[in-house]
């Protein structure tokens, strides 16, 4: 989280609060059709039952060819910074970002990986378990777009039923007319792959804050209403050993994290 934010008493930005439902970039580029939180989602929210939802530490991951922007777009987000120069991501970052939604905590790991082919082994082994796959390319680089499909197969493969995103970046770098161009195709992808396209700049920040916001509320609809409809009573002790599992897990990645950059890139 950047430094000079408003923090609140529940450790949570002012401007990571989220009280509507933020709609998509396009209603013809997106296979969420819902326009509102589920009745059940709001209710169980305001009535604080949202059981391991708020607890647990949802993981997004964001994959793509190189350069088209992945690092800028997590970092315009994450601490409204943009950097001109090109520093390749080795391996993997992430980030944390705390949000209240309808006034639940939720936690949302940002993996941001390295488009570079040596660093696919790394990078490959961050997908499992993630809950939003975001597949990035450069809105002014075409060949980037035509990569997309095998970024979605290889970062989908062992995700959690995850949301799809299809993100171009760079829109401050086209005018209109070429930017409508690769629009209609763009669209046409995301369709194909089953994912919502948004068209952002991480130079400028255009839509990056809509981005994280549409993404957050997908994922925190989806995951609890599941939890609401698949355990319709979570005691306690159950919720206390998935905590355990989960921080276990976390942990895991931490040292995996590290091991892995020392295994891979020499
Ligand atoms: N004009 C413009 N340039 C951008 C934008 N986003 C990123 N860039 C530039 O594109 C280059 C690559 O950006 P990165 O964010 O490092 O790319 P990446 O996808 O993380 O690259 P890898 O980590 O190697 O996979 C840098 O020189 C950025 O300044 C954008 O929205 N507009
Ligand atoms: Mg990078």
């Amino acid at each position: 989280m950047s430094s000079g934010r408003t923090v609140l008493s529940n450790n949570v930005a002012k401007d990571r609060i989220v009280s509507k439902f933020q709609q998509a970039y396009h209603a013809d580029a997106t296979p969420y059709q819902k326009m509102n939180f589920h009745p059940k989602v709001k209710a169980a929210s305001s009535e604080n039952r949202t059981g391991t939802v708020g607890l647990k530490i949802s993981k997004a991951v964001i994959v793509g060819d190189v350069s088209v922007g992945k690092t800028c777009f997590v970092n315009r987000f994450c601490h409204d910074l943009f950097d001109r120069d090109y520093k390749a991501t080795i391996g993997v970052d992430f980030e944390v970002e705390k949000f209240s939604i309808l006034s639940t905590n939720f936690t949302l790991q940002i993996w941001d990986t390295a488009g570079q082919e040596r660093f696919k082994c790394i990078a490959a082994s961050y997908y499992r378990g993630a809950n939003v796959v975001i597949v990035a390319f450069d809105l002014s680089d075409e060949e980037s777009l035509n990569n997309v499909e095998k970024w979605m197969v290889d970062a989908s493969e062992n995700a959690n039923d995850p949301v799809k995103f299809l993100v171009g970046n760079k829109r401050d770098l086209l005018s209109e007319a070429a930017y409508e161009d690769i629009e209609s195709r763009a669209v046409e992808k995301a369709n194909k792959l089953g994912a919502e396209f948004w068209a952002v700049s991480a130079k400028n920040g255009l839509n990056v804050r809509e981005f994280f916001f549409r993404a957050v509320c997908l994922t925190y609809d989806s995951l609890l209403l599941n939890e609401l409809e698949s355990t319709k009573t979570v005691s306690s002790k159950q919720i206390g050993s998935n905590l355990i599992s989960i921080q276990k897990e976390n942990t895991d990645l931490y040292e995996a994290k590290n091991k892995q950059k020392s295994k891979c890139c020499s």
